[in-house]
């Protein structure tokens, strides 16, 4: 487990993205410099789920990144444990959780997740298993809901692949991000938080490991931005 799961408690993880959340979409857009909507189009092209299929976005707070799936014609559920950020994007399509825009919100834990087994043709979860306690816990509950077949896309922060500008980048990470994010109306440690558990988390191949751990194969991995996140993708056995 990385220090800063370690600093903080799931309820800890859950306030702080309660209170992040009216605003959480517009930082995302300032500190990635716009480049979170590409990522978002990728993990979708990834994922590849067409009409009838379902998907499961795990770690959705406010369904900005659902809304890449249901936009090709597959049915998604946005899921997460933050009922502060279900709620705003429940408001913003319009209220209801359960029809608001065709995307149902359901409040639970990746730990532990409120869905029958081989539930979903794929599951996802966006710049969000960082943040779950139990990395192979979480991995292990996906590949439970996943039908056989069914296919797991993870996009996460990652590890830059170039030194020179890995020096840069982090730099920006550590000195520059929170307080861009404190301009931006974030007045408390998050964004601290945030830098802190991208610096400590996995590279790509110690994630892939781990994914593989939880009974997940074919596993592999693209970069995007030079590594800054990177798209895993795995399947769940056939029988
Ligand atoms: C950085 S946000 C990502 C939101 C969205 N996927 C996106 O791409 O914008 C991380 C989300 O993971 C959720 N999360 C963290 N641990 C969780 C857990 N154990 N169960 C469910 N959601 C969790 C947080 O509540 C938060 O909404």
């Amino acid at each position: 487990m990385t220090r800063a799961q370690l600093d903080k408690q799931p309820h800890e993880v859950a306030a702080m993205f309660d209170r992040t959340a009216k605003r959480y979409d517009l930082v995302n857009d300032v500190i990635s410099l716009g480049q979170v909507r590409l990522w978002r189009k990728a993990v979708a092209q990834a994922v590849d789920a067409g009409p009838g299929e379902i998907v499961l976005d795990l770690g959705a707070g406010t369904g900005t990144s659902t809304d890449s799936f249901t936009s090709l014609g597959a049915r998604a559920i946005a899921s997460d444990f933050s009922l502060g950020m279900l709620a705003t994007g429940v408001r913003r399509r319009g209220g209801n959780s359960l029809t608001g825009q065709g995307v149902p919100f359901i409040a639970g834990d990746a730990l532990n997740l409120p869905f029958a087994d081989d539930a979903f043709d794929a599951v996802t979860i966006s710049v969000a298993l960082r943040n779950v306690h139990d990395t192979e816990q979480a991995l292990r509950e996906m590949l439970r809901v996943t039908k056989p077949g069914g296919k797991l896309v993870i996009l996460e922060f990652s590890h830059v692949t170039v030194k020179s500008f890995d020096l840069v980048y982090r730099e920006y990470l550590m000195k520059l991000l929170p307080k861009v994010a404190k301009v931006f109306g974030s007045n408390d440690d998050s964004y601290e938080y945030l830098a802190e558990s991208i610096r400590d988390w996995h590279d790509q191949p110690a994630l892939a490991k781990i994914i593989q751990r939880a009974g997940w194969e074919r596993v592999a991995w693209r970069n995007l931005n030079l590594g800054i996140v990177a798209i895993h993708r795995g399947y769940k056995p056939q029988g």
